[in-house]
């Protein structure tokens, strides 16, 4: 899962810790101290105190020769735990990060956040002592992501526990993106943590769609509710959400028909759901595969009919990760689940810091 973007993300570590490297290595150096300086860059940086006294052994050892000032300079830098990253040694690495995350998706107003947060904490005054440069850009890296993937989040089992039951969310999103599939696996993902669910067919649009979750609703014995295709699609939810009322089911899963947000008819039913039913969340889904297109479709369902959340399938086939980085700050709403496989049990909670950790792990 978003192996691209963290080949990526990896090259931008490389970039600084070379771009640093070159710049610390004195030109006039002799053999012994060019190892030092190219081979254990950030030897000193580890331990201050080592650093200094390597310092002043060499200032003494080297008393008269031309090199100890720039030595002696640069082994105090590191003891006293400067970090040696001035605006030029960032300038390629950060341009090459910006097309790395364009090429992989990420929104363009969603690459300059993490671009300006990146080289604010890197350039700021109070530059913290780190061991490596490749921790500063480590830190940097996963402060910047996790500030742009975190927006609006909120712990989703947490709403289900403390809401007035039956809980009813409703679905949406254009066709063929997993609605569905995903409708069946959140009822799962729901009884294993001991919640009931009933599942209601608002899509009465399309032919096929009432046998379509009535195949999941068998498979994982759920209650279905469906009206013959053509009825209202919220007159199906609101009599989803009396049986959960009348048979104490938790929460009430409505499927809606796959729509573009320029359908107006559609759009309309929309409308007409939230006004009857109320729903307590509306969630949409799209495809991770689909990248900057999802993200802009997040962003227009979200113009069109204020979405709470999102879940985003597929991330199992997405190598990109450019819409699981910029749903939540283009929409201001959290992505809240990704559906990691064709299985019931392929649904994860969306974590922001997990996948920032694992985006920027090494192994
Ligand atoms: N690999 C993978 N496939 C998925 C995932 N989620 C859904 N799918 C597959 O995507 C296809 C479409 O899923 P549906 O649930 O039928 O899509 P839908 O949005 O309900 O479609 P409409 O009802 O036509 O709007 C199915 O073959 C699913 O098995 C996922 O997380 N990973």
């Amino acid at each position: 899962m978003f192996d691209g973007l963290k080949d990526k993300l990896s090259g931008f570590r490389e970039d600084v810790e070379e771009s640093t490297e070159a710049e610390e290595a004195p030109p006039e150096a002799d053999a012994s101290t060019e190892s030092d300086a190219t081979d254990e860059p950030n030897a000193s940086a580890a331990d201050p105190a080592e650093g200094a006294d390597r310092a002043e052994a060499e200032s003494d050892d080297d008393a008269g020769s031309d090199d100890e000032p720039s030595t002696f300079q640069r082994a105090k830098a590191f003891a006293t735990g400067r970090i040696i990253i001035e605006e030029e040694d960032l300038e390629e690495p950060l341009w090459n990060l910006e097309m790395a995350l364009l090429e992989s998706d990420v929104e363009m107003s969603v690459a300059e956040q993490i671009l300006d947060s990146v080289r604010e904490s890197m350039l700021g005054e109070s530059r913290k002592q780190v061991d490596t440069t490749g921790e500063l850009v480590e830190a940097a890296l996963h402060d910047a992501l996790v500030d742009v993937i975190a927006v609006g989040q909120f712990d989703f089992e947490e709403r289900i526990a403390e809401a007035d039951k039956p809980v009813t969310i409703v679905f949406t999103g254009v066709n063929g993106v997993g609605k569905t599939t995903s409708i069946a696996k959140l009822s799962e993902w729901l009884a294993d943590r001991g919640y009931s669910s009933v599942l209601a067919n608002g899509d009465t649009y399309r032919a096929g769609a009432n046998e379509q979750i009535r195949e999941h609703a068998d498979r994982l014995g759920r209650d279905l509710i469906s009206h013959d295709q053509g009825g209202d699609p919220a007159a199906v939810i609101y009599d989803g959400v009396e049986y959960a009322e009348a048979n104490d089911v938790d929460v009430v899963l409505g499927d809606t028909a796959g729509r573009l947000h320029t359908s107006d008819d559609l759009m309309a039913q929309l409308e007409k759901i939230d006004r009857v039913v109320d729903p307590d969340m509306t969630i949409f889904v799209d495809e991770a595969v689909a990248g900057q297109d999802a993200v802009n479709r997040a962003k227009e369902f979200n113009d069109a009919a204020a979405i709470d959340g999102a879940i985003l399938t597929k991330a199992d086939a997405d190598s990109s990760g450019g819409a699981a980085i910029s749903v939540a700050y283009v929409t201001g709403k959290p992505i809240l689940f990704l559906g990691t496989g064709q299985g019931y049990d392929d649904l994860a909670l969306f974590d922001p810091e997990a996948l920032v950790e694992s985006l920027l792990d090494e192994e």
